[in-house]
């Protein structure tokens, strides 16, 4: 679906590459995100990805096209939903939404059921200036999918949303990846993307520094042990242990069967410690 090979980027007039050596193969079907703090170069890239920003070096493939020769045909399977959204203030949301259809050959799934879905069922007759930054940003992520597009761009899809409608967004990327689109977002959300992501690349600096997926992140750099929390004599004290010796470790039955048990975390780390131990930055 997607090929990047060695790819460099230089803004005009800038000395240093923006994009710096990224390789990244992306099949059909996957959901995967780019996580990266502003200015990491994720929105450069997907300019890239759509055919935008020409004058790359490298080679960049999608949809099984060279994205510098790209056909109308390229643009009818394409979803964006750029950042910034972007519509006419005086139209109201469903005459916005049948505008950007009339561009295109397909129809998907009605602008109605898609706007239900987001939340925003009850506001089609309303004009987009009376729409709040956030409902602006779902119907945005509905424009995306007005045309049934088989590769959809999603850059900070659940940015400004409060956490319901971080929900239905999710919920409608998750039926999309069921219907066999692939789904690329862009993200500084960790959360958003350790739920959604088959995969994950982590991009600093215009560079990524790795791609795996959540899981497995997860699993490679969480400790294997767990921390019980207990009562002694009223007094609450904690205690870890390996979790492969959890069957023989007398001191871990001893707290159970004596019933003192507070609760047990497993020391997972999140995504977003991991994205730190590597990168050494913070996404924020
Ligand atoms: N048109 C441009 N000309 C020159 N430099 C640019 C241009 N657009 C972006 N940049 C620079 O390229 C770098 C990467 O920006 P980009 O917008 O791709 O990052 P990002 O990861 O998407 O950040 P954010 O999450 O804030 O959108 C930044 O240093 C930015 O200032």
């Amino acid at each position: 679906m997607i090929q990047v090979k060695d790819l460099f980027f230089t803004y005009p007039g800038n000395t240093e590459p923006t994009i710096k050596n990224v390789n990244v193969t992306i099949p059909t079907g996957e959901i995967f995100g780019f996580l990266g703090p502003s200015g990491a170069g994720k929105s450069t890239l997907q300019k890239i990805l759509i055919g935008v920003l020409k004058g790359y070096q490298g080679s960049v493939s999608v949809l099984h096209q060279d994205v510098n020769k790209a056909t109308t045909d390229f643009y009818n399977t394409l979803g964006v939903a750029f950042e910034t959204p972007n519509f006419y203030q005086k139209f109201t949301a469903k005459e916005n939404l049948q505008f950007f259809q009339s561009f295109y050959e397909k129809e998907g799934e009605s602008i109605e059921k898609l706007m239900e879905k987001v939340g925003l069922g009850d506001v089609l007759e309303t004009r987009v200036s009376d729409f709040s930054k956030g409902m602006k940003m779902r119907l945005n992520v509905v424009r995306a999918f007005l045309h049934d597009p088989e590769l959809i761009f999603l850059d900070e899809p659940t940015s400004g949303l409060d956490p319901l409608n971080v929900q239905k967004v999710r919920e409608l990327i998750v039926q999309m990846k069921e219907a066999g689109k692939t789904i690329i977002l862009n993200t500084h959300n960790m959360n958003v993307a350790e739920i959604l992501c088959d995969r994950v690349a982590f991009i600093v600096d215009g560079e990524v520094k790795l791609i795996d997926s959540p899981d497995h992140l997860k699993n490679s750099y969480s400790q294997k042990e767990i921390t019980v929390v207990f009562k002694e004599k009223g007094i609450e004290k904690q205690a870890s242990f390996e979790m492969k010796h959890l069957g023989t470790q007398l001191e871990f039955q001893k707290i159970l069967q004596q019933d003192q048990l507070v609760r047990i975390n497993t020391n997972e780390k999140t995504l977003e410690d991991i994205f730190i131990e590597v990168t050494g930055r913070k996404l924020q």
